[in-house]
């Protein structure tokens, strides 16, 4: 598999070194992606979204917001209000590796859960390719991809492998203080979340990763003007103000 993940960062298709099956990666990941819950869509008939033709590449590049922010800053929930807001499907980079570690048969789950538990980033070829599946089988074409980019080589990875493919629109950043987002992830847990990650053990390893390796990432993208940055420390509706401020200021 290792073998497979190092050939992945060289190119696009990839043969999986773990048998006589000979998938491909994507095609190994592909064949499970249909109908997943992790994708959610508007269902409002006032937020039609209008059907994506980007499996076959013909018309215009999809629309891509990417939504960062610190464990616990409310990128789930923020998420689901724009989806019942504006015409977006919401794809968590973080729901896609769990459902991809609880799939029977998964060659990535013993690796997805390592990571997960130790707060570390999953390799892009893994991520990169889970959210790209993701999105051809929704067939939409505007997609809010949460919790990606989350380090360089999330970025590097989504650059060779999808940046000509999309139109990104902009990094949508919930920024919150550290305490509010332990507190938050920790309520979580206690209310049954079910999460591996949602205790004080990962989370410290967690917001050391955020810090370390996310935090970068965003200062990237707001030295090239492409971050909208919101305050993510009030409560969830007036959160959400500021975000419809800004999805409504930037033509959606
Ligand atoms: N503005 C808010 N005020 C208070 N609680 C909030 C707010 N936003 C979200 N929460 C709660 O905090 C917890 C974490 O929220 P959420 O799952 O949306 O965060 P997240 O950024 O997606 O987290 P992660 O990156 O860990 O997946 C949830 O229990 C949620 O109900
Ligand atoms: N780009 C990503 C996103 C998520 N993960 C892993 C590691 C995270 O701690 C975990 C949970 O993500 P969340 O639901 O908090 O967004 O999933 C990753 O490796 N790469």
């Amino acid at each position: 598999m290792w073998r497979a993940l190092a050939q992945a960062a060289r190119g696009v298709t990839v043969s999986i070194d773990c048998g006589p099956r000979g998938f491909t990666l994507t095609q190994q990941l592909l064949r499970h992606s249909k109908g997943s819950r992790h994708i959610t869509t508007s269902t409002s008939s006032r937020n039609h979204q209008p059907p994506s033709k980007y499996g076959n590449m013909s018309v215009e590049k999809p629309k891509v917001v990417f939504v960062l922010g610190g464990p616990g800053a409310g990128k789930g929930t923020q998420c689901s209000k724009i989806v019942d807001r504006f015409q977006f499907t919401h794809l968590s980079a973080g729901d896609l590796l769990r459902e991809e570690r609880s799939r029977e048969g998964s060659e990535f789950g013993m690796l997805i859960e390592d990571y997960i538990r130790n707060g570390k980033i999953v390799p892009v070829e893994v991520t990169c390719s889970l959210l790209e599946n993701a999105m051809k089988a929704s067939g939409k074409s505007r997609f809010l991809i949460d919790g990606f980019p989350r380090n360089q080589d999330n970025l590097d990875g989504w650059n060779r492998q999808m940046s000509e493919k999309v139109d990104m629109q902009f990094v949508l950043f919930f920024d919150c203080g550290e305490d509010v987002c332990v507190q938050r992830c920790l309520g979580r847990g206690q209310s049954g979340s079910g999460r591996s990650d949602d205790n004080m053990e990962s989370l410290k390893k967690r917001i050391q990763t955020y810090n370390n390796d996310s935090l970068p990432i965003i200062k990237f993208f707001e030295a090239a003007g492409q971050v909208k940055r919101i305050d993510a420390s009030p409560d969830a509706d007036n959160v959400f103000g500021e975000v419809e401020r800004v999805f409504l200021a930037s033509g959606f």
